[in-house]
Order: structure tokens, then C-alpha cells, then sequence
């Protein structure tokens, strides 16, 4: 379904969101509560990815189709590797088949998973006999995704000798990683990061570490789908605020840098009771440079706010950018250049040049990407633009055109 965006403005100049819970938390916990039921979790994603995550938890198919979540694909490849007894098939779509994922199978195989391809070799489908993983130690390069890493220590607390896991060559996606450290240490599993060493300490027994004292966990609102109010507030005119909840001031996703990011575009957050309200300042318009090897989800959100701004921008560290739901390097660039921009990439940065005008009615191509959708939807503050293919957005946030329209976008069908 194509949407047209109709130029708008946001109608109540105190706007109120509710966002679910972050994908990245929940598919975390909801691994980790498969494996240590005893916890309870409240907020948890309403996202696709996260509705998949859950059934293939739960699933006694010798298939399982993960579509295009690739979290989801990582954590389960790590989880189904220690089902004793088990053997599935686990593939997704057309575009998971591209997304590599042969430095996770190594690692789970020299610790002792029986995981083989049934296409090609570093690519899903893989075929997972599910047994006893007898050692404890690995080392894996660390510069790809840090979805592997957080995959293997996922599973690390039920491996008989905890896991040691040597981090090589250059770590990306760092905050990704300390979120899944902290989840660990939140339900009582012993763990420590120093250098480039993690150490899991292991718990075999039943039940949960903490069932003197179980635990309900409270996921943290999604940071990542924060990012499109955070754009439009920068798009807006001074004074205007839109609060967002429930968000913390002490996040685990380090998608929160958010608040020190729009800054820049004079965005400014007060955090007050789990909210948080943005709102509008007068700034200097000056070009941006920014490393995002952090924080790869919010690329595209910043480029469309720099474009929207006319703002020159420098992004840098975007190198896993281009293994996501689809390569969003040149994604940006094709579909910025068709609104009027000029964007230079590489492998691994974004170059935009300052712009004076944003061409009217172009379709939007989404290339199956919730984030392309999302990204360009605040450039209908400053004209009409279309957004193909626009229920993509449920790969992370179902409800985001109709929370758009709560806030005064005009959309139709
Ligand atoms: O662990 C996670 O929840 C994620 C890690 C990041 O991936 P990379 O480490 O591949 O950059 C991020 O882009 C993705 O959306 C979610
Ligand atoms: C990259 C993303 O997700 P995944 O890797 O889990 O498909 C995302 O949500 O931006």
C-alpha cells in the first residue's frame, strides 16, 4: 500500500505519544525468558520482529520462517543450537537469505553446535541439530554485527562452563552489546567486559538465579522509533513540543543519544515522570559530522533531518549499514537525489550537501525497510511527499502512521 503524505503541521503544539517496548530489549528477554521462565515482562514490542520472536520460542515446527527480523535470526540460531534433541530449519525472506551470518555459525560450532547451511555456505537457511555445547571458549571477529556477539552471550549462562568470548579487530554496535550485559546481570547472571574479553560465569541449575526474588521487568519504550519525533520536532517551528513515553533518562539503548544528537538542531529533551517532552529552540544552522558506529539505526533518521534542514551532513561508522533490511547507504542516496539532494557515499559514510529545495510528490521507495518509511515520513512538514509500500512499518512500530495522524499529518490512501 502507497500513502500519500499530504503537507502538514502539527496541529496541538503539546502532542502525546506511547511507544511500545524496545525491539532490542524484548527480543532479548524473551529469549532470556525461555530459558529462565520464572521472570515476568511488562511493555513488551509490539513489532513484527518481536511477534516472531515470541512463536518461534514457542514453536514444535521443524520449520521456522523469521521474515526479515535479524535479530530475531541471530538469537534463535544461538537458541535452537542448544536445544538438546531438536532439529529445525530456520530461513527468513528473501533479504535475510542475503544477510550473512557465517561468523555466529563458526563460533557456535567450535563451541560444539552441529549447524550447517542448506543453500549457501555463510547465508540462511541454516539446519540446526540442537545439542550439549561442551566448550567455553571462542574468539569471533567483532567489526560485523554485534548481533552475533550478543547472540552467544544470550546463551552463555546455560553452557556448562559459562563462555569466553575474545572480541577481534574493532568493536561495532558497542551499546548493543553492554544492553545485553546488563539484561544478563538484571535477572542475576554473573558477567564482566574488560578489553576485549567477555566472561559469562555459568548457571546450569534450575530454576532462575533470582527465584528467591522474582523479578518483573518493565522494557524501556524504543529509542529507535523515538528518532522520527525527535526529526520532526527538528522540522518544526519554534515552540513546538511533542512528549514521548515512557522513556528513561539512564537508558540501555544507545539509540538515546538522541537527546545530545538534536541538540544540534535545536531539540531540546526534558525528561520528567518516564516522559519525555522535545521541543523546539531557536539554533545556529551548521553542518553536521557525526560518527554513528554506536548507534546505526538512527542514520537514516539524521540524514532525512539534515535534508529537511537544507543542513550539510558528515556521517561516518555506517558500515553495517549496508547488511540490514536493505542496503540503506545507497537506499539514502537514491531516494534523497530523487527529492533534489546531492548524498556522496562509501562503504561506510554518508556525505549530504547543503540544499535549498525538497521536490514535491516523489514516491519514496522503502525497499522493504521500516526505516526508509519512517525516516522521510517528517518531510511532509515541508512538503508532499508518497511513501511506497508504507506497512513496512510494522517490521518495528505497527501503529506509526495512525500515532502520525494523532499528531495532525494528513494521510491518505
Ligand atoms: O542487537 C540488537 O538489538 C541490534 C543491533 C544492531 O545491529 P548491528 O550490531 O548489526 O549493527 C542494530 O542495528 C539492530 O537494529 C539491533
Ligand atoms: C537493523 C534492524 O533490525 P534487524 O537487524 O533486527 O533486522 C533495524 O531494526 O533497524
Amino acid at each position: 500500500m502507497d500513502i500519500t503524505l499530504h503537507k502538514s503541521q502539527i496541529v496541538n503544539r503539546q502532542s502525546k505519544i506511547t511507544i511500545t517496548g524496545s525491539k532490542s530489549e524484548s527480543n532479548r528477554l524473551l529469549l532470556l525468558k525461555a530459558l529462565y521462565p520464572e521472570f515476568t515482562l511488562e511493555n513488551i514490542s509490539n513489532s513484527d520482529d518481536s511477534n516472531l520472536m515470541t512463536q518461534a520460542l514457542i514453536s514444535d515446527s521443524d520449520i521456522i520462517d523469521i521474515h526479515h527480523a535479524g535479530t530475531a535470526m541471530r538469537f534463535l540460531t544461538a537458541f535452537l543450537s542448544i536445544q538438546e534433541g531438536k532439529e529445525v530449519i530456520i530461513t527468513g525472506s528473501q533479504r535475510m537469505k542475503e544477510r550473512p551470518i557465517k561468523i555466529l555459525v563458526d563460533a557456535l560450532n567450535e563451541l560444539g553446535a552441529d549447524i550447517s547451511y542448506t543453500d549457501n555456505e555463510g547465508f540462511p537457511p541454516l539446519r540446526i541439530k540442537g545439542k550439549k555445547l561442551t566448550n567455553n571458549k571462542v574468539s569471533l571477529q567483532a567489526n560485523v554485527s554485534s548481533q552475533y556477539i550478543s547472540a552467544l552471550l544470550l546463551i552463555a549462562s546455560r553452557l556448562e562452563n559459562g563462555l569466553e568470548l575474545t572480541l577481534e579487530g574493532d568493536i561495532t554496535s558497542i551499546p548493543y552489546i553492554k544492553m545485553t550485559l546488563a539484561l544478563l546481570e538484571e535477572i542475576g547472571i554473573e558477567t564482566s567486559f574488560i578489553e576485549n574479553t567477555i566472561n559469562v560465569k555459568p548457571n546450569t541449575q534450575h530454576p532462575t538465579p533470582n527465584t528467591q526474588n522474582p523479578t518483573t521487568l518493565i522494557v524501556e519504550s524504543d529509542w529507535s522509533s523515538a528518532s522520527y519525533y525527535f526529526s520532526i520536532v527538528a522540522l518544526c517551528g519554534v515552540g513546538t513540543e511533542i512528549t514521548l513515553s515512557s522513556y528513561k533518562e539512564n537508558s540501555l539503548q544507545g539509540d538515546s543519544v538522541l537527546v545530545d544528537i538534536y541538540k544540534h538542531f535545536g531539540v531540546v529533551s526534558t525528561f520528567n515522570d518516564n516522559k519525555i517532552t522535545l521541543r523546539k529552540e531557536t539554533f545556529n544552522v551548521q553542518p553536521l559530522t557525526l560518527n554513528l558506529q554506536n548507534a546505526p539505526d538512527i542514520a537514516q533518521t539524521i540524514a532525512v533531518t539534515c535534508f529537511g534542514l537544507g543542513i550539510a551532513c558528515d556521517l561516518t561508522g555506517l558500515h553495517t549499514l549496508k547488511i540490514k533490511e536493505t542496503d540503506r547507504l545507497v537506499a539514502l542516496k537514491t531516494e534523497i537525489e530523487k527529492l533534489g539532494g546531492e548524498v556522496d557515499i562509501t562503504d561506510e559514510s554518508l556525505h549530504l550537501s547543503p540544499s535549498e529545495k525538497i521536490n514535491k510528490n516523489i514516491p519514496i521507495a522503502t525497499y522493504h525497510d521500516h526505516r526508509m518509511a519512517m525516516a522521510f515520513a517528517p518531510l511532509a512538514l515541508k512538503t508532499n511527499i508518497i511513501i511506497e509500500d508504507a506497512n513496512v512499518v510494522s517490521k518495528s512500530y505497527p501503529t506509526f502512521w495512525e500515532d502520525l495522524e494523532s499528531i495532525g499529518f494528513k494521510i491518505t490512501k
